[in-house]
């Protein structure tokens, strides 16, 4: 559906922020996860046709969207990282002012179109608030009504989830799941649970490279049996961090937990445990951090876990 084979960006400034970039994106939810200034907003850019690769291509349904990026526009729905709003203008309004950008110029269609994305996205209520007053939650979800006006067939949605209270972003991961399954959707974010929770398809990006795509479960297989975990004295965790190959620290009840990738139990004290996707995201960026050199012998020894297909 959407298919993307070897991009590459590198700004003025040196940073190569996509680098080699092969993704093919079947319809429904696709995540592609990765940490602060993995590349995810350049690579959601340049999909949006917001700006341009050095090399490779991307096609959507058979179209070039890198030589017919109008084509491409009237397909897609976009939600960016910064997505301002005018203060003032209450969400009934903008969102009528953004369905005539988008071109739906009969005011009766439009009036539909508007109501419904509305209640779509539970802004109905409040849909004469000016959207200055909105919270974070709501802000978001109007982000989401915008990008989906005019029924775009590729809805890109940019680390939507960061900044909202597990209610608000239950109720927003819940509205892109009903966005159906018809529509490509590709959900940046470096929330694992929203991933978990969501996509039946991922990739993980690090430093502008892919690390693994496919599905989540398909990845979380692959470290079964393999993932340890125990408690430590705050004393001791500087030593396990430096012996053992940890994936994960967590305080729990004011004491840390730690998960280990090890093939076999690494001492009497830790207990096998159900690997999940933070596992496979934390071993994945952990030994991608190893093209930089190792700062422990348990990190160097670190296997890289098998891309999917
Ligand atoms: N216009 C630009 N000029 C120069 N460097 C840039 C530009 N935009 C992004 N970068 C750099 O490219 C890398 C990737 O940034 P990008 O914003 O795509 O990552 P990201 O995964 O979306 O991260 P974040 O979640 O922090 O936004 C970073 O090192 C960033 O500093």
């Amino acid at each position: 559906m959407l298919s993307i084979k070897q991009l590459n960006k590198t700004y003025a400034n040196g940073v190569k922020a996509i680098n080699n970039v092969s993704l093919e994106i079947p319809n429904g939810m696709f995540g592609l996860l990765g940490p602060n200034g993995a590349g995810k907003s350049s690579l959601m850019r340049t999909i949006a046709t917001l700006q341009d690769p050095d090399s490779g291509s991307i096609h959507f349904h058979g179209l070039d969207v890198l030589k017919e990026k109008e084509a491409l526009r009237r397909q897609l729905g976009y939600l960016p990282q910064d997505f301002g709003v005018y203060a003032k203008v209450s969400a009934e309004k903008l969102l009528n002012h953004f369905a005539v950008l988008k071109g739906i110029s009969s005011k009766g269609e439009r009036k539909e179109a508007v109501e419904a994305l509305l209640h779509q996205t539970n802004l109905w209520e409040a849909r004469k608030r000016g959207l200055g007053t909105y919270s974070g939650g709501m802000r978001q979800r109007f982000g989401i009504a915008q990008a989906l006006l005019g029924a775009p067939r590729l809805v890109i949605v940019d680390e939507p989830t960061a900044g909202l209270d597990p209610d608000e972003r239950n109720r927003f991961l819940n509205l892109l799941a009903k966005i159906g399954e018809q529509v490509v959707v590709i959900l940046s974010t470096h929330i694992v649970e929203d991933v978990t929770d969501l996509c039946p398809r991922m990739a993980m990006i690090a430093k502008g490279t892919v690390l693994l795509q496919g599905e989540p479960q398909a990845a979380i297989d692959t470290l079964k049996n393999r993932v340890w975990r125990r408690t430590v004295s705050q004393d001791a965790l500087a030593e396990y961090q430096e012996r053992f190959n940890v994936l994960s620290t967590r305080l729990v009840a004011g004491q840390p937990q730690i998960n280990v990738y090890a093939e076999s139990q690494p001492d009497d004290g830790f207990r096998s445990v159900e690997p999940d996707l933070e596992d496979v995201y934390f071993l994945q960026i952990r030994n991608a951090g190893r093209s930089a050199p190792a700062t422990s012998a348990a990190a160097a020894a670190a296997p890289s876990v098998p891309v999917t297909a």
